[in-house]
């Protein structure tokens, strides 16, 4: 916990670090690249570096992280922790790289704040950094320890190349080489790192879209990103046959194993952990109650409809609704499509809106897609009852919730 000498002093410039966190986080990027240019080479996103979505993450998660100390001394932001530390594992990252990101973080700091940074005011931030850094790397060992072997990165080789809507494409791996793998849960994603246009390698988390417990076959749906590094690479270059590097899986973000009702609600390319979490329910038999609700453009944009539809029939207390921006008349086609199940099919037009459906009682709810769609959707599971501990969400790419949030 906070000693009692750094508390008052972080209270102090918690305001004036918030207030220069925007600019601190790039001068630290900035620095820690030209030192360690190795780093961008498989371990950091140059798009998100580029975009700025990575540094306001991590101005979130320091602001976020130091708020948590002072408001609640004896406990961590175990949910932020969680999520940044799976996220981590799936990159390979290590302890001595905490030890880099301190001392360019640091002059980062210094150097933006100035004469502000005496040296309590160092020693205080320094405390926060470790509290944080030390907690994530006891979760990363615990991470690492799980797995059936003790690889960062194993070889895959692609045995499927399918679209699963006209901008987004399934591939299914099997193992390239003898490594135990270890078995995934659904809602949990792999990393994958290939080299792109200029050789430079990048790695890309993706969600298993199906038969997430496997240790035989790993499968992901990702959409064409139009000016991505990774995607364009993945579905106009990579073929049957070829070989990537796929790490363990991981991500927070799991079915719970209780029997109680689900809700699980996704728009855009966030069907995929929902996917999984169907399939899974669908091959184990399971008996839970589930609403699944999926928002999209059009019948023609929702990747992996065919399979989220049958696996619905399979769930007997399952049922689907979906949200379609586009008005559709061929929506009936749908239930087709599902063996003629369209009596468990519900069918709304425009953004998604609880307020126009009922919803099970003491329902877990977990939400992948847009952020802007999984804070609308929030809101309305809480106003129809919902407690906020309830609901789980997943954040592809850099946690900007958290950022949005501060
Ligand atoms: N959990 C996550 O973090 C996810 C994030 N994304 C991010 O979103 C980007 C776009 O994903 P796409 O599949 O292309 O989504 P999209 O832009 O095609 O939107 C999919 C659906 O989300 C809903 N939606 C979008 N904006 C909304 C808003 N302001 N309010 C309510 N609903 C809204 C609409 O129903 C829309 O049809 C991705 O590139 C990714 O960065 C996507 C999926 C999951």
């Amino acid at each position: 916990m906070l000693s009692d000498t750094a508390r008052p002093v972080i209270e102090a410039t918690l305001p004036l670090v918030g207030s220069r966190i925007g600019e601190i986080t790039p001068l630290f990027y900035q620095k820690m690249f030209a030192a360690h240019p190795e780093l961008l080479n498989g371990t950091f996103s140059r798009a998100n570096q580029a975009n700025g979505t990575q540094r306001q993450a991590l101005a979130g998660a320091i602001a976020a992280f130091a708020s948590h100390l002072l408001n609640n001394p004896d406990t961590l932001p175990e949910a932020v922790l969680s999520r940044i530390a799976h996220k981590h594992t799936s990159l390979g990252i290590t302890e001595d790289q905490y030890q880099i990101v301190y001392k360019y973080l640091f002059e980062a700091i210094a150097e933006d704040l100035g004469e502000a940074v005496t040296d309590e005011v160092a020693a205080a931030w320094t405390e926060v950094y470790w509290l944080m850094a030390d907690a994530l790397v006891k979760i990363e060992k615990g991470l690492y320890a799980q797995q059936a072997n003790t690889k960062m990165w194993m070889p895959w080789r692609v045995v499927e190349k399918v679209p699963a809507s006209p901008t987004t494409m399934t591939f299914v791996f099997e193992p390239a080489d003898d490594t135990p793998a270890t078995p995934g849960q659904p809602g949990q994603f792999v990393s994958v790192r290939i080299p792109v246009a200029d050789g430079l390698l990048q790695a890309r988390q993706y969600t298993l879209s199906a038969d997430a417990e496997s240790t035989e076959r790993r499968v992901i749906t990702t959409k064409f990103n139009d000016g991505g590094e990774v995607s364009p690479v993945m579905h106009e270059k990579i073929q049957v046959g070829d070989v990537v590097e796929l790490s363990n899986p991981y991500g927070d973000v799991t079915l719970d194993d209780g029997d109680g009702p689900l809700i699980l609600a996704t728009a855009g390319i966030g069907c995929t952990p929902a996917a999984s979490i169907l399939r899974a329910l669908a091959t184990h038999g399971s008996g839970r109650e589930v609403l699944a609700l999926h928002a999209d453009r059009s019948l023609d944009t929702w990747a992996l409809s065919d399979q989220m539809l049958q696996d619905v029939e399979r769930i007997d207390g399952a049922r689907l609704a979906v949200w379609l921006e586009q008005a559709q008349p061929e929506l009936t086609a749908v239930g087709a499509t599902a063996g003629g199940g369209s009596a468990r099919l519900d069918t709304h037009e425009g953004f998604m809106n609880l307020a126009e459906i009922d919803l099970p009682e003491d329902a877990s709810v977990y939400l992948c897609g847009p952020l802007p769609f999984m804070q609308k959707v929030r809101s309305q599971a809480i106003a129809k009852g919902i407690p906020a501990t309830k609901i789980h969400y997943e954040v592809f790419g850099p946690d900007l919730w958290l950022a949005s949030a501060n």
